[in-house]
C-alpha cells in the first residue's frame, strides 16, 4: 500500500477510536475486518500509531494544534510508529518542516499534565498512591506491555517449551516470579506455531499468573472461578489441580464464557464446568454453599491497572464509575464468600491500581465477615514456591505494578474461613 494510503487509513482508524465511546481493541479488529487487505505490518503500524496516540494523548493534541490539514491526520503524523521511510514519503513538504520543528520542542518545560498525559482524576489517586513513584510508573505507562505465555503445566514442561519456541526463532525467558511463565522477546505471531495450538500455551500476563497461584488449588479440590471471563485464570486453575477435582466457572456473560470453549479444548482440561449465572445471588450458588475448597473472585473493574495495553481506559473510565463498580464488587465478594467451606481460601482480585476498587473493598469484608481470616498473600505466595514474595506484596495484600514488577497492576487479598 502506497506510504500515504497508509497514514489516511490511520487518520480514519483514529478518528473512530478518538471518540471514545467503545473500547479501543475492540474498533481496531472491527476497522481490520473491514480492511482485510492489510499485511501485518501495516497493521502493526496502524495500531501501535492508535495506540501511542492514546497513551500521549494530550502531548500529542497539544503539538498538533498547530501545523495544517486534519487534526487525527497530524496526530498519526506524530505519533507514527510504522518507520521512518513511510513517513517521509507520506508526509508532504510543509508536513516535514512542521514534524521537523515539533520534534526539536523542549519537552522537559511541557506543563505536568502533557507529561503524564492522564486525567486529573486519575493523577491525583496515583501520586497519592505512589508518591515518589509516580513519574516511573507514567514512563512505563508509556511503553507496550511485554508478551508473557502461561506454559500449561497439564501438558509441557517450562523448559522444553522454552527450547522449542528458541527453535521457531522465538526467544523468551522465565518470568522473575511465576513459576509458569515466559516472557517472550518482540511481538512475534504466536498462534499458529505447534506449541500454542497443541495447547501447550496460553498468553497471560505474569501478574495473572500470580493470582491463580494465590487460590493455591490443589489436585481433586472444588474450585469455583466466580468471574471467569473468557477463561484465561480458570484455564491456569485446571491446570493446577492437574485436571481432576472439579473446577466451575461461572460468568454473567455468556458470550465471554463461548470463548473458553475453544481455549478448553486446546487445554486438554476436562475438569471445567463452565456455567452462566444470571447474578452473583443465583440458585447455583445457594446449591454449592459450604462445599468450595477454593472460591477466585477476578472482580470486573474499572481495568486501570492495565493502561500499557489498554491506553483508552484512562479516558474512558471515571470516579462515577469507579463508585458503581465499588458496590458491584462489595456485593459479588460476599455472594461468592458464601461458597466456601470451613478451612476454604477466597481469593479477591482486580486489574485495578486503585485503592477504591482494592483495599477499600478488602477491608469492608473483613470487617463484616469475622469467620473469614486474613491470610497474608505473601504466605500464600510462599507456599505456591513463587520466589522474591516479598517484593509483590503492600501489607496483606499483593499488589503489582507494571513499574516495579513490569506486569500489569493488580490486587489481590487472600482470606481463609475459619
Ligand atoms: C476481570 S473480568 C474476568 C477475566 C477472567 N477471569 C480472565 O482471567 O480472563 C470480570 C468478569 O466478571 C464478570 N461479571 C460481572 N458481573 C458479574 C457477577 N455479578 N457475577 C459473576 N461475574 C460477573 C464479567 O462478565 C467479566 O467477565
Amino acid at each position: 500500500m502506497h506510504p500515504n494510503a497508509l497514514v489516511d487509513l490511520t487518520t480514519e482508524l483514529l478518528r473512530a477510536i478518538l471518540r471514545l465511546d467503545a473500547p479501543a481493541d475492540a474498533l481496531v479488529s472491527a476497522f481490520f475486518r473491514q480492511h482485510r487487505n492489510l499485511g501485518p505490518r501495516e497493521r502493526h503500524a496502524l495500531a501501535e500509531t492508535a495506540y501511542a496516540v492514546l497513551r500521549r494523548r494530550l502531548f500529542y493534541q497539544h503539538f498538533a494544534q498547530s501545523g495544517h490539514g486534519a487534526l487525527e491526520r497530524r496526530l498519526a503524523l506524530l505519533a507514527w510508529q510504522g518507520g521512518e521511510a513511510v513517513l517521509r514519503a507520506a508526509a508532504g513538504p510543509h508536513e516535514q518542516a512542521w514534524l521537523a520543528q515539533v520534534k526539536a520542542a523542549d519537552v522537559s518545560a511541557l506543563p505536568e499534565k502533557l507529561r503524564h498525559n492522564l486525567p486529573d482524576w486519575l493523577a491525583g489517586a496515583l501520586k497519592a498512591a505512589l508518591g515518589d513513584e509516580f513519574w516511573p510508573l507514567v514512563e512505563s505507562l508509556s511503553q507496550p506491555a511485554p508478551l508473557d505465555l502461561r506454559v500449561n503445566v497439564l501438558k509441557a514442561k517450562v523448559e522444553a517449551v522454552q527450547a522449542e519456541l528458541g527453535a521457531a526463532g522465538v526467544e523468551a525467558a522465565p518470568t522473575p516470579y511465576s513459576p509458569w511463565g515466559l516472557r517472550v522477546q518482540g511481538k512475534p505471531a504466536l498462534n499458529k506455531l505447534e506449541v500454542f495450538t497443541r495447547g501447550d500455551v496460553e498468553v497471560q500476563d505474569e501478574g495473572s499468573q500470580l493470582l491463580v497461584l494465590l487460590t493455591g488449588a490443589k489436585r481433586g479440590e472444588m474450585v469455583v472461578d466466580f468471574c471467569a471471563g473468557a477463561g484465561g485464570k480458570t484455564l491456569a486453575l485446571g491446570a493446577a489441580m492437574r485436571n481432576t477435582g472439579r473446577l466451575y466457572a461461572f460468568d454473567v456473560s455468556g458470550h465471554r464464557l463461548d470463548k473458553l470453549k475453544p481455549r478448553l479444548a486446546r487445554s486438554g482440561l476436562s475438569n471445567v464446568y463452565p456455567a452462566q449465572i444470571a447474578h452473583e445471588r443465583d440458585d447455583r450458588i445457594k446449591r454449592l454453599a459450604g462445599k468450595v475448597d477454593r472460591v477466585l473472585v477476578d472482580a470486573p473493574c474499572s481495568g486501570l491497572g492495565t493502561l500499557r495495553r489498554n491506553p483508552d481506559l484512562k479516558w474512558r473510565q471515571s470516579p462515577q464509575a469507579v463508585q458503581e463498580l465499588q458496590a458491584k464488587q462489595h456485593a459479588i465478594l460476599a455472594s461468592a464468600a458464601r461458597l466456601l467451606k470451613s478451612g476454604g481460601r477466597l481469593v479477591y482480585a482486580t486489574c485495578s491500581v486503585l485503592p477504591e476498587e482494592n483495599e477499600q473493598v478488602a477491608e469492608a469484608f473483613t470487617q463484616a465477615h469475622r469467620d473469614f481470616r486474613v491470610l497474608p498473600a505473601v504466605e500464600a505466595l510462599t507456599q505456591a514456591k513463587v520466589p522474591q514474595a516479598e517484593t509483590l506484596v503492600s501489607g496483606d495484600s499483593l499488589r503489582l505494578w507494571p513499574h516495579r514488577h513490569a506486569t500489569d497492576g493488580f490486587f489481590a487479598a487472600v482470606w481463609e474461613r475459619t
